[in-house]
């Protein structure tokens, strides 16, 4: 099967889109993992697979697949991807759009400017919607706030690890480090995705707080490895940097691959992601 696509990435953050709004495309989690692959195959954090709605009121639907082929939640870089790549396919003339996720609605919008802002929705603190499982923390009871920093202990790791727990529709868990650059990400990320807490595994973010309206930020993505960014971890970083009063919105987030804004106003208000998003060669591969 010929499938063409467009190469693209957010802030480093790399992508195949594919348009399935006229021809739907449903590969085996074995084919997307090749698509990704970056020698036997395109190579990719993530592919995103743009569809038709399937709820009222909705533009598009977008399915997003990690790199070792399991299909996600939600993806704030491909959402401004997302965004662009509609835009000059001329899928749609609107600059702003509701777009299906397979856990809620975005809202993208192209600025005048050419930057695209997205609402990521509200974070999500339940441990249940996580999910992450919070039984025997000391001291800590079932539902509690989970962004407060919780003790988890990772194999291997001389210490326990203090992470707060942050659903943006996908999981994340934050820490605070002294210097991103010296982090553990490799080592302590690894550890921390497939943590036994995690049931459905978790994105391990590494946040430095340079001031309040400034990070610096690692994240070793769950089903990817460490990307040069990550939008929902940006949006969970700064989630939690704010409750714990680290932190005032808005956000300048600086990852290794470019520089995200995240502003939030608290409680269940949406998340505001905004970043680059970049074409960067067109394709077509048999698969
Ligand atoms: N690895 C993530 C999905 C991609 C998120 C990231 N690329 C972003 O920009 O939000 C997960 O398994 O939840």
């Amino acid at each position: 099967m010929k499938l063409t696509f467009t190469k693209m990435h957010g802030a480093g953050n790399d992508f195949i889109v594919i348009d399935a709004t006229r021809t739907p495309v449903d590969l085996r989690p074995d084919q997307w993992q090749r698509l990704a692959d970056r020698r036997f195959g395109i190579g990719a954090d993530q592919i995103l697979v743009v569809q038709p709605p399937s709820t009222e009121g909705c533009d598009f639907r977008y399915r997003i697949f990690n790199n070792d082929g399991g299909e996600v939640e939600q993806c704030g870089n491909g959402a401004r991807a997302f965004v662009k790549f509609v835009t000059e396919k001329g899928l749609t003339d609107k600059t702003s759009l509701r777009v299906e996720t397979m856990k809620g609605i975005i809202a993208p919008r192209l600025e005048a400017d050419g930057s695209i802002t997205v609402d990521m929705g509200a974070p999500r603190l339940d441990p249940a919607e996580v999910p992450f499982d919070s039984a025997g923390l000391a001291g800590w009871a079932e539902g509690e706030d989970t962004t407060w920093p919780l003790p988890i202990k990772v194999a291997g790791a001389s210490k326990t690890v203090f992470v707060s727990v942050v659903s943006m529709g996908n999981p994340h868990a934050v820490q605070v480090v002294e210097n991103v650059d010296t982090a553990p990400v490799a080592e302590t990320g690894a550890l921390i995705e497939r943590h036994v807490r995690f049931p459905a595994r978790v994105n391990a973010g590494f946040m430095q707080v340079v001031d309040r309206h400034h990070i610096r930020l690692r994240v070793y993505e769950r089903g990817a490895g460490e990307t040069l960014a990550c939008g929902t971890g940006a949006c969970a970083a700064v989630v939690a940097g704010i409750r714990r009063g680290l932190l005032d919105s808005p956000v300048r987030v600086s990852a290794p691959g470019g520089e995200l804004s995240i502003a939030w106003d608290g409680g269940a208000q949406p998340v505001l992601l905004s970043g680059p998003a970049v074409t960067v060669f067109e394709g077509e591969v048999e698969i």
